[in-house]
């Protein structure tokens, strides 16, 4: 049937479309719409100027009807005189259907049908059956097939608690229009999304869509993640090299793609991989079968054990507090992050603490292009996966092991003994190299015996860190007073911060962009706040820098380790609690919007661990 179809394609067949005649031909994976002639004169446009291209991957469904010519013959003259038209006229008009999608500036996109006239009943049904199989081949080249079966969860009360009304008026209708089964569940309480994907028969499906915001994407990553890792056998706690494993961890990778229906307060996914929060939008996008990968990041404690899976931004200090202080004030709604942003604006507190991180081959500052579809550093980075062989990840893992093989955490040299704290550190000489701050003011290196400082041996490294050790620099450490230590797996961007907390990140080069906002005066935080609204850059402020990192790890100073003399660590002004007059406090870490109170964990990278129903943001 395709040959036939395809044979009866290549003639010469005429439609009318548009109050032209024109022809359809496929070529390199769209469907171009020529116009050879218009049918009518008051129709500006000449037909050469008339050339319509829509991507096959962008057709929704493709079938042919009956209907009545729709010419008005006393105001077209053209159309009188139409050879075409004058041998149509009288007989029947078949009409061939595409639905395709239509994108607006705003990056919304919605249905739009095109409809092609012809007098040929089999033409019609040949292109019909000919783009149905062109769409099919263009779809198994890429693997991505379409959706057949769902499973949705609805959190009632996300967001205004409108995600319900959300789903039942603009997405369910768009699944039934294509023939999608869903199976929806709404939670009747936190952490039920999560239990369900954990301990529930999944193999009927071919995706997971969560109604509601970042919050409840996170429930279902994690409970997909998880339940993939003890399907495998993989223990949560290993972030071993796994050599039969492309990815960059040992951890499994789901079958299963993952959408989100913004309905949520903060909805970032829907922001960073389609442009907008738009529920029709991301329908869409899960109905065209669209993917695309997704950096993780694994969130372990300091003693080894598995927290969580995060997706966009874990930090701690100020957005820590932020989210402590809102979840004391759920009942007012979405307006509690202003409220509580507000009030940890108050009380604004710098933390001591100490970060290690391994930066990644690229750096920042080298990676300025924006995650755009269709990106290359996210597609260079699965291709270079690709050619990863377990031979070499083996290989790799050994080579950093035996470069690295020191036991004890060295002991950092006072600040007179060391001046430039970079190259003379004993820490150079096994793999870590200590930062030396650009203002050179917030820190100096301090004096701080083993003994009262929590111990991190190199080996507690390689055991978690998964990350080919081809494609890192050395590890660093670095250590101050941090008003917020970020990390951004992606750019983070949302409603309130429209290109995000670092516009370059990508969604899935397996790196995470680590911004270390060290103490400074309150109208400077307010100063580095602010710039998150424009397009200015965000890191151009003495006590803010960025890393690309592929790993780090983040340790509070404790009050013991601050009585030690430590002037590195005395605040520079007085507007910010001296941590002398203060206890030691330490923060929480925001991690997606959800709280973990240990303030010592490590972090890692797991390159595109699972695939969304995107495809990332259209120019
Ligand atoms: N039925 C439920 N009752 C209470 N909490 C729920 C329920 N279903 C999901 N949750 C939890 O609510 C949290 C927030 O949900 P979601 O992300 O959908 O909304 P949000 O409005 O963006 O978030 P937030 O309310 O935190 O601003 C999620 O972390 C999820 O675990």
């Amino acid at each position: 049937m395709a040959v036939v179809a395809a044979k009866a394609c290549n003639d010469n067949v005429q439609f009318v479309y548009n109050k032209f005649l024109c022809s359809l031909q496929i070529k390199h994976g769209a469907l171009h719409v020529r116009c050879l002639k218009k049918l009518r004169l008051l129709v500006p446009r000449s037909p050469s100027s008339y050339h319509k291209e829509v991507p096959l991957c962008d057709i929704i469904s493709v079938s042919t009807s009956r209907a009545e010519w729709n010419f008005n013959s006393t105001n077209d003259t053209l159309v009188t005189n139409n050879a075409y038209f004058n041998q149509s006229s009288s007989s029947p008009c078949y009409v061939l259907e595409v639905e395709t999608v239509t994108k607006f500036r705003d990056k919304r996109w919605k249905i739009k049908t095109l409809k092609f006239q012809t007098s040929c009943e089999i033409s019609c049904n040949d292109w019909c059956q000919y783009i149905k199989c062109k769409l099919q081949e263009c779809l198994n080249k890429s693997s991505c097939q379409r959706p057949q079966n769902l499973l949705v969860f609805i959190n009632p009360y996300g967001g205004r608690g409108k995600a319900k009304s959300v789903y039942k008026h603009e997405v369910a209708p768009l699944f039934e229009k294509v023939g999608i089964q869903t199976t929806v569940v709404l939670t009747q309480y936190r952490n039920h999304a999560r239990e369900y994907v954990e301990k529930n028969d999944l193999d009927f499906f071919d995706g997971i869509v969560a109604v509601g915001g970042d919050g409840m994407l996170n429930e279902v990553i994690n409970g997909l993640l998880v339940r993939t890792q003890k399907d495998n056998n993989i223990p949560l706690e290993s972030c071993a090299i796994n050599s039969g494993n492309a990815s960059s961890s040992s951890y499994a990778k789901p079958t299963l793609r993952l959408g989100l229906i913004p309905a949520g307060s903060t909805n970032c996914i829907s922001y960073v991989s389609q442009g907008n929060e738009d529920p029709a939008t991301s329908a869409l996008h899960i109905i065209v079968g669209d993917s695309h990968p997704l950096d993780l990041v694994s969130l372990h404690s300091d003693d080894g054990a598995f927290l969580r899976f995060s997706f966009s931004m874990t930090s701690y200090g100020y957005f820590g507090d932020v989210l402590d202080n809102s979840e004391r004030l759920r009942k007012l709604g979405p307006s509690r992050y202003d409220f509580a942003g507000i009030n940890a604006f108050v009380q604004l507190q710098a933390y001591p603490g100490e970060v290690h991180y391994l930066p990644s081959k690229v750096d920042h500052q080298s990676g300025q292009s924006k995650c755009r579809y269709p990106c290359s550093t996210c597609m260079d980075s699965i291709r270079k996966k690709q050619n990863y062989t377990p031979d070499k990840i083996e290989s790799d893992a050994k080579q950093f092991t035996e470069n690295n093989n020191a036991t004890s955490f060295p002991t950092v040299q006072s600040a007179s003994e060391v001046n430039d704290f970079s190259v003379h550190c004993d820490l150079s000489e096994i793999g870590f190299t200590v930062n030396k701050n650009p203002t050179g003011l917030e820190y100096e290196p301090v004096n701080i015996g083993m003994s009262a400082f929590p111990m991190i041996t190199q080996n507690s490294f390689v055991e978690h860190i998964s990350v080919p050790a081809s494609d890192c620099e050395e590890w660093k450490v670095t250590r101050g007073n941090f008003i917020m230590v970020n990390s951004a797996l992606m750019s983070c961007a949302c409603a309130k911060c429209p290109y995000g907390l670092s516009p370059t990140a990508h969604l899935a080069d397996g790196n995470v962009d680590l911004i270390l906002v060290r103490q400074s005066s309150r109208a400077n935080f307010f100063r580095y706040l602010l710039s998150h609204i424009g397009k200015g850059d965000r890191f151009d402020f003495p006590f803010v820098e960025v890393h690309r990192v592929r790993a780090f790890q983040y340790r509070a100073i404790t009050k013991d380790e601050i009585s030690l003399s430590d002037s590195s660590l005395e605040p520079i002004t007085e507007e910010i609690p001296s941590l002398e007059k203060k206890t030691c406090k330490t923060s929480c870490w925001n991690t997606d919007g959800e709280i973990i109170s240990k303030p010592n964990i490590n972090v890692l990278v797991h390159r595109g661990l699972v695939n969304l129903f995107s495809r990332g943001i259209e120019e």
